[in-house]
């Protein structure tokens, strides 16, 4: 019965204790009697590796084959060093990815499996990046649901369980109609139309109840729409302003899918995983909150083509408004307040349209100068 009365004593704490009232961190309470968010089988051992006792993370990047993963592996193993990094997906790596360092299979549906990855290779930080985004997902929202919010379940569990660092990116997606569109601040209503963003403020609440029950030391920043020149879009609102260059540089035209006027934030890659190592590696107190917006430039797909064609004056951009799409663009934010990153732990971007534009230009130039010379 004692350990009945002190289980209820720390659940009752958790409950009813608020950040700075001065009680003693749930966490440790509830690590002390192995009290875990899953039930695991007795056999199951239950051990915290902190990244403390080694001298780098060792990162696992869930749904890494995507348009960001590859893209922040490169970053973090050039910061951590290749082995370790592993990058993980349920899909094929193409050659120059399968040899650039660490791959493993794992489908973040399969919760036994993870918890081996985790395991065998003494993961420390846990980076989240399988979903399906916000057009795929309303073409499969059984899918949706299962990939975003019960894939999501078992990483919480396993970071939970092993102490890890854990990164799940939220999106403008998690607000709705309802929400401040022009600047959208970090808390306000959030009510968005889609099984994306549904997922994303139940991660974002989920990740946070966590942080509170288990100590889980979980960070989430909500991207905007990310442009990248060598990796493609996964099926979101945004695609567009990465299609339009490929589209630009191979034809001198580019239907776009959203009206010329919809005004979106939006962000290099670059930028988007910079702010994830920056997030992941902020001391924890600087942190006031664990879910940041984090914004670069807002503009709409007529601002962008007037960009590119000050260097490609011929480009011909015309519209044909796909209407799933535009309806939910129609209801995310026009442009995202970012302050209290900029203030929390100091984030900046370096890329704005001129410069994007520029470095996606010079991209696509090297490459189809490349592409000529072979
Ligand atoms: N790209 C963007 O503009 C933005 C992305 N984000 C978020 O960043 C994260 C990464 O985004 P992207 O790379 O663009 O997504 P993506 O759609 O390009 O890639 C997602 C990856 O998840 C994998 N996946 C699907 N089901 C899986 C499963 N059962 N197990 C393991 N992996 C599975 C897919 O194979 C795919 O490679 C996502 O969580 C997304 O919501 C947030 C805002 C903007
Ligand atoms: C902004 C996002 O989350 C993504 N690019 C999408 O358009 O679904």
């Amino acid at each position: 019965m004692p350990v009945i009365r002190t289980l209820s004593k720390v659940a009752q704490q958790a409950l009813f204790s608020t950040p700075g009232c001065g009680c003693q961190p749930l966490t440790v309470a509830v690590r002390n009697i192995s009290f875990s968010p899953r039930q695991v089988t007795s056999d199951a051992s239950f051990h915290s590796v902190s990244f403390s006792e080694t001298d780098h993370p060792k990162v696992l990047i869930t749904g890494g084959l995507g348009q960001l993963g590859v893209g922040l592996a490169k970053m973090l193993r050039k910061r951590f060093g290749k082995n370790n990094v592993i990058l993980s997906d349920i899909r094929k790596p193409p050659s120059n990815v399968f040899h650039s360092g660490p791959f493993i299979y794992s489908d973040i549906l399969d919760y036994k499996n993870l918890r081996e990855i985790v395991v065998n290779n003494r993961i420390t930080w846990l980076v989240h990046y399988s979903a399906l985004l916000s057009a795929v997902g309303e073409a499969n929202v059984s899918l949706a649901r299962s990939v975003n919010i019960t894939g999501l379940h078992n990483i919480l569990d396993i970071a939970a369980e092993h102490g890890l660092r854990l990164f799940v990116p939220s999106t403008i997606g998690a607000f709705g109609p309802t929400s401040p569109r022009n600047p959208t601040p970090d808390l306000c209503v959030q009510r968005p139309r889609t099984i994306y963003g549904v997922s994303k403020v139940h991660a974002e609440l989920m990740g946070e109840y966590y942080h509170h029950r288990y100590g889980l030391d979980f960070r989430c920043l909500r991207y905007p729409g990310i442009i990248s020149a060598d990796s493609m879009p996964g099926g979101g609102t945004t695609d567009y302003a990465v299609q339009i260059f490929h589209d630009a540089i191979k034809s001198g035209k580019f239907e776009c899918n959203l009206r010329p006027d919809t005004r979106l934030p939006m962000m290099y890659i670059d930028d988007c995983v910079r702010a994830t190592l920056e997030v992941m590696e902020a001391p924890a107190d600087t942190l006031s909150m664990r879910t940041y917006n984090i914004n670069a430039m807002s503009f709409t797909p007529e601002e962008l083509a007037q960009e590119l064609q000050k260097q490609m004056p011929e480009l011909e951009v015309t519209y044909d408004v796909d209407h799933v799409r535009q309806a939910i663009a129609d209801t995310w934010p026009m442009d995202f307040d970012d302050s209290n990153a900029r203030n929390d732990w100091g984030w900046k971007h370096d890329y704005d349209l001129p410069e994007l534009v520029q470095t996606m230009l010079n991209y696509f130039g090297v490459e189809s100068l490349m592409a000529r010379a072979n």
